[in-house]
């Protein structure tokens, strides 16, 4: 990988889980001069909260449906508990960090999505303060983002965060985005046998979204991976959190997990 900086979408999916040795990677990583920017999520736990304040989670094609009351949890959980959660392990493991929503700064700019009667307050991104991660970069910090958006009227909107990730890396310019998980890769039964595909083209997604190969909480993750792709962003990889120094495997070699191209 060129670039010295890159952008790891980190997924609720796989964040509980996380050893210290992830942290350790991303301290090191830093450390040696390839500056990590994490866009995390964190779906799990804004469905456990709202579980036990009695809100049903409902989604539409991956994308959770929001009114106000589900969106004040899902800002207090992701801007609150996760972005500081994620905070503190890079701290305590030797990471100078920063958490962010994208409402600071205006971080992340947002409009309705397109569905929006259907959805309700999620966002699309309009734009993203590249500056300001730049600024927090400069300062030696880790920027950790929360994907929540904000419009020019001070709206707040709900993110899907490879969406978000997938804009920060465009609006960055990062040749490569992490998408950390909970599985190896995009996988496909070939033979009675599920492997995962070391790499994919667009046309391959076309299909497997199609077949049905490919659903659920991987197609806002390729859906992300393919419009970052058409921008400046080189490669996205779909990397599994819990494999040992993942980060590092994927940022010095990118032999793991599956690989996103266009053609
Ligand atoms: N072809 C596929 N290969 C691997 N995982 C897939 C595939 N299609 C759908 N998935 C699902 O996508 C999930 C990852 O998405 P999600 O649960 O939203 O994770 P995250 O919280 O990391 O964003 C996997 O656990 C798996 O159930
Ligand atoms: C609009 C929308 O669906 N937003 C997501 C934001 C969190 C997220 O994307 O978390 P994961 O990466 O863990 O799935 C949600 O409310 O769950």
């Amino acid at each position: 990988m060129s670039s010295s900086k890159f952008v790891m979408k980190c997924g609720g999916s796989t964040l509980a889980a996380l050893p210290d040795a992830f942290f350790q990677d991303l301290r090191d990583l830093q450390m040696n001069g390839t500056q990590p920017v994490i866009v995390h999520g964190g779906g799990p736990a804004i469905n456990e909260t709202l579980g036990k304040l009695g809100i049903e989670s409902r989604f539409l094609n991956g994308l959770r449906v929001t009114d106000e009351a589900t969106l004040d949890v899902v800002e207090m959980v992701l801007a609150g508990r996760i972005n500081k959660e994620i905070v503190r392990k890079l701290q305590i493991n030797g990471a100078k960090s920063i958490g962010l929503s994208g409402t600071d700064g205006r971080l992340i700019e947002a409009k309705p999505v397109a569905n929006a009667a259907e959805v309700g307050l999620v966002g699309d991104v309009t734009g993203v303060n590249a500056s300001l991660v730049e600024g927090v970069i400069a300062l030696g910090y880790l920027p950790v983002i929360a994907p929540i958006g904000i419009d020019a009227a001070g709206q707040r909107y709900n993110i899907n965060a490879d969406t978000a990730a997938g804009a920060v890396a465009s609006e960055l310019g990062v040749d490569t985005m992490i998408v950390v998980t909970d599985v190896p890769g995009i996988m496909r039964t070939v033979d009675g046998e599920k492997v995962v595909l070391p790499q994919v083209t667009f046309a391959d997604i076309e299909e497997m979204i199609a077949s049905g190969e490919i659903y659920g909480g991987m197609i806002p993750k390729v859906s992300a991976a393919m419009s970052c792709l058409h921008g400046n962003v080189k490669e996205v990889l779909i990397v599994d959190g819990s494999a040992e120094r993942v980060l590092s495997r994927a940022v010095n070699d990118g032999n793991i997990g599956t690989r996103i191209v266009r053609e």
